[in-house]
């Protein structure tokens, strides 16, 4: 099932070693997570929800222990130190009682907020943004993701200087500054992360030109992107594995695909040979520096031809999810009119009415199909869908091949589009029966001169 590999920049490929970074006798981390439910905010989340989802990517830092966790209701925040002075002093004692070092707090703080409140609490403090930027440094494995993970964790550090608790710090000698600079340095630093961030998006710009290269390469390979795209831990790279007979770690564990991954395959079921292309995880309020940081590895899904945004259907946030994903699909600019299927992820993990209403659901709705990765139910219909989305209607064509043309005739008989042939002294005759898009596809192929006898 699996064909070659395609370049997804695995040419960089870093071994894996989760704990590479880290002394192993180190302890972990005392962390406790916070999230601030604050009843002014536009943009409210559900707190319970929204605090388990905190924990969760608290614990997907290696080298932390989250001790505990806690919503905090609050009518509006306060300038200072976000929460009024009898609540600071409420959690103070709850943070000694557990030798806590570090608190998560899972919103956005000012710099001086944050520098107040590492104050008053005495321990390390990451805000959301913080926490992301730091779980995206763990898990970048290619040159590409780990410069732009340092050029957001740079712009990030830009705006605040603040000493961070940072694993970014810790794992490469820091980001020019370890330790953190004071703030009389300000001034100073500030010009050093200028001058860094010149420097990284230099590099990044040249990998990025190699992988446009590639790209163009890609696009004379004649087969159409699939996209995988959607929420963090919804299972793109278990679908993935299971399309391709890969093997990129699917683990739950929240973004363990960073960099794009990208391999040839022959979609089961159908046939059809097409790339299909793994994307990063998005959640929610991903802050912009990342969205911009990752606008290359994104770019990916702006060229593919069809987008599956898969779901995780059993999931309590799951409108919510898409929703997120659907927002940043649109800030990264990706076209209307490329097709989109939405996959039901995790059908499996519905029981009774809620799975029987999940799936009536979406056999009413077009463009949408219910699948278990894990246990590959449903994913005919899926392929299916796939399959009439990239080929649409069909013509009859005839051409003539020259002698010299053996890849393209190749082309044509892997595609299986070939009704009939005959051989002549010019060359050989070909009937097909292929898609517009097939057509346009051999076209750039063979480049300008087609010997086209009328496709
Ligand atoms: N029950 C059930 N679990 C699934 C299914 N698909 C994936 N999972 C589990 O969900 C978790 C996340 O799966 P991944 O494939 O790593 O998710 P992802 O979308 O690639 O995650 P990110 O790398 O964070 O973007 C793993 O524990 C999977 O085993 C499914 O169909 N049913």
């Amino acid at each position: 099932m699996t064909g070659g590999a395609e370049s997804g920049g695995d040419e960089d490929f870093v071994p894996r070693g989760k704990d590479t970074y880290f002394e192993p006798e180190a302890p972990d981390t005392r962390a406790w997570v916070i999230h601030p439910d604050i009843r002014s905010d536009r943009d409210r989340r559900e707190p319970g929800p929204a605090l388990e989802e905190a924990v969760a990517l608290a614990a997907a830092l290696p080298g932390l222990e989250v001790v505990g966790s806690e919503v905090v209701p609050l009518p509006r925040p306060h300038p200072g130190l976000l929460f009024g002075t009898g609540k600071i002093e409420e959690i103070k004692q709850r943070l000694t009682a557990e030798k806590v070092a570090l608190v998560l707090v899972d919103g956005t703080l000012g710099a001086k907020q944050q520098r107040n409140l590492e104050k008053a609490w005495k321990v390390k403090i990451l805000d959301r943004t913080g926490l992301i930027l730091e779980i995206f440094g763990d898990r970048a494995r290619t040159r590409e993701g780990v410069l732009q993970v340092e050029m957001a964790a740079l712009s990030y550090q830009r705006t605040r200087l603040v000493r961070a608790w940072t694993h970014l710090e810790r794992q490469r000698g820091g980001l020019g500054f370890v330790g953190g600079p004071g703030e009389t340095q300000i001034e100073a630093d500030r010009r050093a992360i200028d001058e860094q961030l010149t420097h990284l998006r230099r590099q990044l710009e040249k990998v990025v030109k190699t992988r446009t290269l590639h790209r163009a390469a890609r696009a004379k390979v004649p087969f159409p992107i699939v996209a995988l795209v959607g929420y963090t831990n919804a299972g793109k790279s278990t679908l993935f594995n299971r399309l391709t007979g890969a093997e990129v770690m699917a683990e739950d564990m929240l973004f363990a695909t960073l960099d794009p991954t990208m391999r040839r395959v022959d979609l089961p079921v159908t046939g059809d040979r097409v790339i299909l292309s793994d994307t990063v995880g998005f959640i929610s309020s991903l802050p912009t520096e990342l969205v911009a940081a990752f606008r290359a590895t994104l770019e990916e899904v702006l060229d593919a031809d069809i987008v599956l945004h898969v779901r995780d259907i059993s999931h309590p946030q799951t409108e919510e999810q898409a929703r997120d994903v659907e927002t940043i699909l649109a800030s990264l600019g990706l076209p209307e009119e490329t097709p989109r299927l939405e996959v039901w992820n995790k059908i499996d993990a519905l029981t009774g009415d809620a799975r029987a209403a999940a799936e009536a659901r979406a056999a009413r709705t077009e463009d949408v199909a219910a699948i278990s990765a894990l246990t590959g139910e449903g994913l005919e219909g899926l392929m299916t869908m796939v399959s009439a989305r990239l080929t649409g209607p069909q013509h009859e064509a005839s051409l003539l091949l020259r002698h010299d043309e053996g890849r393209a005739r190749a082309w044509l008989f892997e595609q299986k589009v070939v009704e009939e042939t005959r051989e002549s002294g010019k060359g050989t005759h070909l009937r097909v029966r292929w898609t517009a898009e097939q057509a346009s596809r051999f076209a750039a192929l063979r480049g300008a001169q087609t010997g086209d006898e009328g496709a």
